[in-house]
């Protein structure tokens, strides 16, 4: 059995997509999706015109949930996942298979350090998936599941392939972390301007802000000796000059990211929207933490993670030139 413990927007979608096609798999999360999931079921759908359904969908409440499970997908927010960590010690078997398809690059090792008897494995989702509500859930961008390559997962592979989400496996999964963190920099730009990713990203002044945290991040990447892997059509060393070309010119060239779906936005945003604690701390944090690391500082993230603290409390919407001027 296969368990979701953080049934959200990513949990949701992954778990249903392999429970639409055959594999048996229990979602643990909270009381308000499992009352959506017992009224209206999984609808998934997605940007190739995937549309599947699971009507009767098992779901659990307490961690106890997991304890029979011998894949656990976690899918909570980095912030939640020291005390998912502590819950799943005290129920999973020795043995079991834990996943990590989170944001960031420390929730593998979270979540290693405490479930010592179980084969932590870290993953990374590059797509966007859309909670449309009434139990809803729209991947928006393409991309496959990454994985560190491990024999522990070789059981699985099938059930993935069938659910149409192939796991890519990676000798080394920290390059991929990095390229999508320096992605997820984005997060608090698209948080701050309270508008759908699309929109935020066709203003050339976000773009101009999220240039310049992903070259202050790229910096300190080399001297740190971390290569970055490349996860879209542009080599990610080469993305702020991308970023920074004049709309009409970014349109056409970055046609694909456009496409994204109208109303999607980032889990940031979805975050600052709940009310709940962002992981600003695990991505441009994690940025400032590096630059101190090498005896640097990251004014600009810092400033972003500052921001995101300050609109944690108290709200307001950033349009991109007052952004960009408070970042420079
Ligand atoms: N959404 C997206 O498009 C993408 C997200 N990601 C990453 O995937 C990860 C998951 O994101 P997302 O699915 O959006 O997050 P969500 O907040 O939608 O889902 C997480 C769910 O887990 C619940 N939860 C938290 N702690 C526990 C616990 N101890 N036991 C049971 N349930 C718990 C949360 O409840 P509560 O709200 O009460 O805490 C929430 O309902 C993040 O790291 C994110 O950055 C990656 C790619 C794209
Ligand atoms: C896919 C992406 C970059 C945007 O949705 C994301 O990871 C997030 O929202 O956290």
């Amino acid at each position: 059995m296969i368990a979701v413990y953080g049934a959200g927007g990513i949990g949701c979608y992954v778990g249903g997509r392999l429970a639409a096609t055959g594999t048996p798999v229990t979602f643990v999360g909270r009381p308000r999706m499992a009352a959506a999931l017992a009224e209206h079921g999984l609808h998934l759908t997605d940007y190739l015109g995937a549309d599947l359904r699971v009507a009767d969908v098992p779901f659990e409440t307490t961690p106890a949930g997991a304890a029979d499970a011998d894949l656990v997908l976690v899918t909570v927010k980095s912030a939640a996942t020291e005390g998912a960590a502590a819950e799943l010690a005290g129920v999973l078997k020795p043995g079991a298979v834990v996943v990590s398809f989170q944001n960031g690059v420390r929730n593998g090792e979270m979540l290693r350090s405490r479930l010592t008897e179980q084969a932590v494995v870290t993953g990374m989702v590059p797509f966007n998936v859309l909670n449309r509500g009434a139990g809803v859930f729209h991947q928006g961008t393409e991309g496959a599941l990454d994985v560190q390559r491990d024999a522990a997962l070789t059981p699985y592979l099938e059930a993935f392939e069938r659910a149409g989400l192939p796991l890519a496996q990676h000798d080394d999964i920290l390059p991929v972390q990095w390229a999508k963190l320096l992605l997820n920099l984005n997060n608090p730009i698209n948080a701050l301007s309270n508008l759908p990713l699309r929109d935020e990203l066709s203003q050339r002044a976000y773009r101009r802000c999220l240039a310049a945290a992903q070259a202050e991040t790229l910096a300190l990447l080399d001297a740190a000796g971390i290569r970055p892997a490349q996860l879209l059509a542009v080599p990610m060393h080469r993305f702020p000059a991308v970023l920074r070309l004049p709309d009409f010119l970014f349109r056409r060239l970055a046609s694909k990211v456009l496409a994204v779906d109208p109303l999607a936005r980032t889990s940031m945003w979805e975050d600052l929207e709940a009310g709940r604690t962002t992981e600003i701390d695990y991505l441009n944090g994690e940025v400032v933490r590096l630059a101190e690391s090498l005896g640097r500082t990251a004014p600009v993230n810092a400033r972003l993670v500052e921001l995101i603290r300050a609109a944690e409390t108290d709200r307001r919407s950033w349009s991109g030139p007052d952004l960009l001027r408070e970042l420079s």
